[in-house]
């Protein structure tokens, strides 16, 4: 790299590795409220350090090199077991060994010193901190082989890639050593030197190619369930219950349908008597408690305040009932952490059978209406369509 014609020119690749780590470090930001971003910042750094090295190096002289080798070193080190814990951080783990990182680091460090400092062997320097390197990336493996395959295209992608870049850096020394070019100088100067640092230059950013990828995808999803859910209490929406109510009733098999609307029994009095957090905090519990009553196929959604709407599916309107009755009975037996024991709350609820997507509104404005005739009969109670 130093006997480069233009020293400048081989900056380009450091520098593309420079820009992919601090693409990764911009999804971090940001991303950075999530509680699994960290692995971000390990990925990022693991790019940014080794690219640091290769642009030192690449402005260096041949003794320079030579001299700097040990500390260079360190930062290309630092950079593989920064991916490598950036990797199992992703994937749910706690992370790679820091104790077999340092090991791995100082045998590599202490073999660079002696083969700069004692006996000046570029060759062997460079083997030793290919070795090195890939051992460090290998640390992720185990945790790698142990985690749930991912049918998702993306993370096969990275998944494969990072394999790619682990074995072409085991076999990288082997396809150099095999050239038949004695004098080292040569070698390093050779198209077919060059050929094989641009292809590891080249799956390395191919993996982070795919990375950057994910990131994007996880943002989406990300911004897309914040559009989705109520921020109080993380059900759906309003807008994102017309959308999954679109979605399920497109397949007639699950028909028929019913929807309930709910709506708590003198909330304001909760808000008044025990202040607001209160309020919010049995809305919460409310949120998750309401779901655990029904199927996991049903929908549960809050519309605001403290109404809350659910579409039960495969169900007539009897069985709707009885379904709904047994919840208000339960509900009963339910303590609220936020409320004093024996405080009650309880719910009123309006029931209407669903024919068809089309006719969701209408029976969600009957389901509405009911649910007002339940108030005005006392509360606590589940009113259905007469007749139905
Ligand atoms: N803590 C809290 N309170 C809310 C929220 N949204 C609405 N409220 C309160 O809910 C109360 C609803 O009061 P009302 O509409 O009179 O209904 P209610 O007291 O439940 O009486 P009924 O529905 O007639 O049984 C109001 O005091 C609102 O301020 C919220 O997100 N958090």
């Amino acid at each position: 790299m130093s006997q480069s014609a233009d020293p400048y020119f081989a900056l380009i690749a450091p520098a593309c590795i420079m820009l992919f780590g601090g693409l990764i470090a911009v999804c971090w930001w940001m991303q950075r409220k999530q509680l699994r971003s960290p692995f971000l910042l390990w990925l990022a750094a693991g790019y940014v350090l080794p690219a640091a090295a290769l642009m030192a190096q690449s402005l260096m002289n041949d003794a320079q090199l030579g001299a700097a080798a040990p500390w260079t070193a360190v930062l290309y080190l630092s950079g593989g077991w920064c991916i490598a814990n950036g990797m199992v951080l992703r994937i749910g783990g706690k992370g790679v060994s820091v104790l077999a990182g340092l090991l791995i680091g100082a045998a590599t460090v202490s073999g660079l010193y002696y083969f700069s400092r004692v006996d000046d062997q570029l060759w062997i320097r460079v083997q030793i901190l290919t070795l090195g390197m890939a051992l460090q990336q290998l640390l992720a493996v185990r945790y790698m082989l142990t985690a749930k395959a991912s049918a998702d295209r993306l993370e096969k992608w990275v998944f494969w890639t990072y394999w790619i870049n682990i074995a072409y850096a085991l076999l990288r020394p082997v396809a150099v050593w095999l050239l038949p070019v004695q004098e080292v100088q040569e070698v390093t100067r050779s198209g077919y030197w060059l050929l094989t640092l641009a292809l590891a230059v080249l799956f390395s950013l191919w993996f982070a190619l795919g990375l950057l990828a994910c990131c994007v995808r996880d943002m989406l999803d990300v911004l897309r369930e914040e559009r989705n859910r109520d921020p109080l209490t993380q059900l759906l929406n309003r807008r994102a219950f017309m959308e999954c109510a679109q979605a399920l009733m497109s397949d007639a098999r699950q028909a028929p349908w019913v929807v309930v609307a709910a709506d708590i029994d003198y909330f304001k009095q909760i808000n008044d008597r025990w202040g607001h957090a209160c309020g919010d905090q049995v809305l919460r519990e409310l949120a998750q408690w309401l779901p655990r009553q029904v199927r996991e196929k049903d929908l549960v959604a809050r519309f605001g305040g403290e109404e809350f709407v659910l579409l039960l599916t495969g169900v007539q309107l009897q069985e709707a009932y009885v379904i709904v009755e047994r919840m208000r009975e339960n509900l009963h037996r339910h303590q609220f952490t936020m409320l004093p024991a024996g405080a009650a709350l309880t719910l009123s609820f309006g029931l209407a059978p669903v024919i068809n997507w089309e006719s969701l509104e209408s029976a969600m404005m009957q389901a509405d209406a009911l649910l007002y005739e339940a108030k005005n009969a006392g509360r606590d109670r589940v009113q259905a369509l007469r007749g139905a």
